[in-house]
């Protein structure tokens, strides 16, 4: 297929794309370079460097494209509250001129990167797509409304455009391609678990701190459901073969393990793999934080034949650290 990956240079695009390519597929990427990264652009893709909310459209009408996967955004959820603008503008203006752009040059599949914080605070667990959606944060309230705007656009296309939102728990792990390649998390502002406590293991953080260990959870430290980027990306390949086979229709499915790590066990796989002490201090709460977040991904599973194979979290984290420390000082 002839593909538009928008933020095809940042942490799963690019690793999305790097399987895109394995599997035979053109690819085009639509970045603006603001989180990611021209290098992490997999050999083999096109980068087009500009914004997808003036730029997308100009890209789609050179025609002949048979979907899109849709990863730029804005995602950092503390941000999202002091400066909300950047969101509903980055996220929703951008993904409303998206669609639009899709409509005008009848681009038949879409795949977007949605995200387990549309739901906010569960009421039971795990999580499914019926569960209530109320986002604690402008971020996830950016990533519902685009959901929505997705259903309506594709009821309305007379059955021209498919589409598939993945909800994503919390993503995580490292692709390693042929030849040595290697993709992964590289973000300039990290706020995101595993890869903070592995800068500790690689000597540029002296230590992590946990937000909270007086939750109600087992240990008292908050869980989640890790789930490996390349489990994350098989999903995607199979959600636009899904999203072509039901033309008018948008569906929404979780991705996840459906098992929960806590903060304390995730230090303790980091600890374990990298062989490094990992100084962990008990810091106060996360505002926005829910105590438990994990997946039922049913119906990944039974609509698009997905199973997720690499659930172990030493293994998450070892890819992770291969990934982290042939960084050390190439990201300085
Ligand atoms: N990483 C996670 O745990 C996680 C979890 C749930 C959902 N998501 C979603 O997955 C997607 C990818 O996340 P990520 O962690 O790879 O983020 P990332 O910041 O690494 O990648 C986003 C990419 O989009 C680009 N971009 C942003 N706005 C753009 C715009 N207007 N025009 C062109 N390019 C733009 C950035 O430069 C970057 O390369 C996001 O939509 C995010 O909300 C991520
Ligand atoms: O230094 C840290 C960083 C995180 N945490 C804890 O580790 C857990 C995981 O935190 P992350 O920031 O790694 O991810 P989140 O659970 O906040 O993920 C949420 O935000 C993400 C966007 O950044 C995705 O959208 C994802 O789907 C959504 O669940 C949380 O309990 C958090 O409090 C710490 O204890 N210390």
């Amino acid at each position: 297929m002839k593909l538009l990956v928008t933020g095809g240079a940042g942490y799963v695009g690019s690793v999305c794309t790097a399987h895109l390519l394995a599997a035979g597929h053109d690819v085009t990427v639509l970045d603006d370079l603001s989180t990611g990264h021209r290098d992490a652009v997999p050999p083999g893709a096109v980068l087009v460097e500009g914004d997808v909310a003036t730029a997308a459209s100009g890209v789609l009408a050179e025609g002949g494209f048979d979907g899109v996967l849709h990863f730029a955004a804005r995602s950092l959820v503390g941000e999202s509250v002091t400066d909300p603008a950047k969101y509903w503008h980055g996220n929703v203006v951008t993904s409303i001129a998206l669609l639009d752009a899709i409509r005008a040059h009848r681009v038949p599949r879409l795949v977007f990167s949605s995200t387990a914080a549309t739901y906010g605070e569960p009421e039971t667990s795990p999580i499914t797509e019926d569960s209530p959606t109320r986002p604690t944060n402008p971020y996830g309230a950016t990533k519902l409304a685009i959901d929505h705007a997705i259903s309506s656009y594709a009821t309305a296309s007379d059955g021209e455009l498919g589409a598939v939102s993945l909800r994503y728990f919390n993503v995580a792990g490292a692709h390693h391609g042929d030849g040595g390649t290697a993709f992964g998390e590289r973000h300039t502002t990290e706020t995101h678990l595993i890869p903070l406590v592995l800068q500790v293991a690689a000597g540029t953080r002296e230590q992590v701190a946990m937000y909270g260990d007086d939750w109600p959870t087992p240990d008292g430290t908050c869980v989640r459901d890790y789930i490996h980027v390349d489990d994350l990306a098989d999903a995607h390949l199979r959600a636009l073969e899904a999203a072509g086979s039901g033309p008018g229709e948008h569906l929404v499915c979780n991705l996840g393990n459906g098992t929960g790590f806590s903060v304390r066990e995730v230090v303790e796989a980091c600890r374990r793999v990298t062989g490094h002490p990992i100084p962990a201090v008990v810091a106060p709460r996360r505002a926005g934080d829910p105590a438990v977040l994990v997946a039922s991904a049913r119906r990944a599973h039974d609509r698009l034949g997905w199973t997720p194979t690499r659930g172990d979290l030493d293994g998450i984290v070892a890819d992770a650290w291969a990934f982290a420390r042939a960084r050390v000082g190439a990201d300085a």
